[in-house]
């Protein structure tokens, strides 16, 4: 690696500027790019891929170092995580500093506390441990520490998997079939693929194999009524469009303008026709009270604690605390019981989160369970077998970095029965 003193400088304002993480870590480096505008893309590079390997390996380079300050933490991820060589530092690091570095390659990460092999706080580790062995938590930790691999979703209305594969392999950019989604191609690097043309003409998007895995839960049909209850930016609308073959009705709901915005440039990519955009004001919008019971199909992305991705958002771990996670649950709550009124009988409904906590997933879905008997739970894995995908996680879709080398997320189905029974009080 070659470094120069004025990128190290660089690094070490970005990284104050990160670290009271007031914001999204991804948005408070956007903005430094933005404030930096002569910083060239390497140095880009080298700013972004340390600011996020220091949050990756936080608790553990805070252990290490005599005193926190993003220069020491600099220094420290440098030597220990990236095998930088004393030598490289020595035009820029202090005399103070080059004696004190060796010891830090010493201390052994085997011998710290759960939490901090893990990588994981106090408050996280102890609510896992009610439901796993400390030993399946550290897999889990080191597993989140990795990068995530840039997965990309084909659009299979404008083009073939394997013909965008072999696009890819001609320009040479290292790409592979995904092992779940059909319609899946992963990237081995890292290359700038939104500027490539398969993305500029709309025949690929970038998406997460375990988001798309979701859109064949659903499974939406054409011709049928689908919501998408938490759109956001429409990565999971435009599959869901997709599968319709662009026929049929699919709202995007989200109570987010911004996030709402931000699906019109790709929906316009996509070619699909077949999308309303409706922002609502919360799940009991007048909107959604007035299409009741007028679904086939309804997807709840909710809103989460993401501590699903934090292979790609190591910043959320310290952004979420044991009090968010209470008002999410309520949250969520609040939303699937909403977005469920739109179903018909007989109509589908998937919850999905990107987290591995019961509280924001087997326990959303016990409570909503035992509030609505109307609602079967369908099994995830026979749902995705008969679409020739085999992730055998039983009831509900339960994928991990760890198995299944996508983001965690969680699944349930739930089908509304067709022949609902009477009421009590219909019979008085
Ligand atoms: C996990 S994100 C959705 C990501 C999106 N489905 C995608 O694939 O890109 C959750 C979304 O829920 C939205 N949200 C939060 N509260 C909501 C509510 N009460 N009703 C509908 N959407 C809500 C947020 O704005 C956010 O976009």
């Amino acid at each position: 690696m070659h470094l120069t003193p004025s990128q190290l400088d660089k690094a070490v304002i970005a990284i104050r500027t990160l670290l009271p993480l007031e914001y999204p870590a991804d948005a408070i480096l956007r903005r430094f790019f933005q404030e930096n505008p002569k910083l060239g893309a390497y140095d880009r590079t080298f700013i972004a891929e340390t600011a996020f390997g220091i949050l990756r390996h936080r608790l553990f380079l805070e252990h290490i170092v005599d005193s926190v300050t993003p220069r020491s933490l600099l220094l420290a991820y440098l030597v220990r995580f990236q095998g930088v060589n004393l030598r490289e530092l020595k035009a820029w690091a202090r005399e103070s500093e080059i004696k004190w570095l060796p010891s830090i390659k010493a201390v052994k990460i085997v011998s710290q506390p759960l939490s901090i092999q893990a990588e994981l706080p106090d408050w996280l580790v102890e609510k896992l441990q009610h439901f796993m062995p400390d030993a399946e938590i550290l897999n889990l930790g080191l597993s989140l520490q990795k990068t995530a691999s840039l997965d990309l979703r084909v659009n299979t209305l404008l083009a073939k998997r394997e013909q965008v594969l072999e696009e890819l392999l001609q320009d040479d950019i290292r790409a592979e079939l995904m092992p779940f989604s059909p319609c899946g191609i992963r990237l081995l690097d890292k290359p700038a693929i939104n500027r490539h043309p398969l993305f500029l003409s709309g025949k690929i998007e970038v998406q997460d194999e375990g988001s798309q895995l979701l859109g064949y839960l659903l499974a939406p049909k054409r011709g049928e009524m689908v919501a998408d209850f938490c759109a956001g930016a429409g990565g999971k609308t435009l599959l869901l469009g997709t599968l319709m073959h662009s026929k049929g009705r699919l709202y995007a709901f989200d109570v987010s303008e911004k996030r709402l915005n931000n699906l019109k440039p790709r929906l316009k990519r996509s070619g699909l026709s077949n999308i309303h955009i409706q922002r609502i004001v919360n799940e009991n919008d007048l909107k959604i009270k007035r299409l009741s019971g007028k679904f086939d199909r309804v997807l709840v992305d909710a809103p989460c604690s993401g501590l699903g991705t934090l292979r790609r958002n190591p910043d959320l771990k310290w952004r979420q605390s044991a009090q968010s996670i209470v008002e999410l649950k309520a949250k969520q709550a609040s939303i699937l019981s909403a977005a469920a009124g739109l179903l018909k009988p007989g109509g589908r409904l998937v919850y999905a989160t990107c987290s591995f906590l019961p509280e924001e997933n087997q326990e959303i879905i016990a409570d909503f369970r035992a509030k609505n008997p109307e609602f079967n739970l369908l099994n995830c894995s026979e749902l995705l077998a008969e679409q020739r995908i085999t992730v055998n996680t039983g009831e509900f879709l339960q994928l991990s970095p760890l198995t299944h080398q996508t983001d965690g997320f969680f699944a349930a189905t739930l089908a509304r029965i067709l022949h609902e029974p009477k009421k009590i009080t219909e019979f008085l």
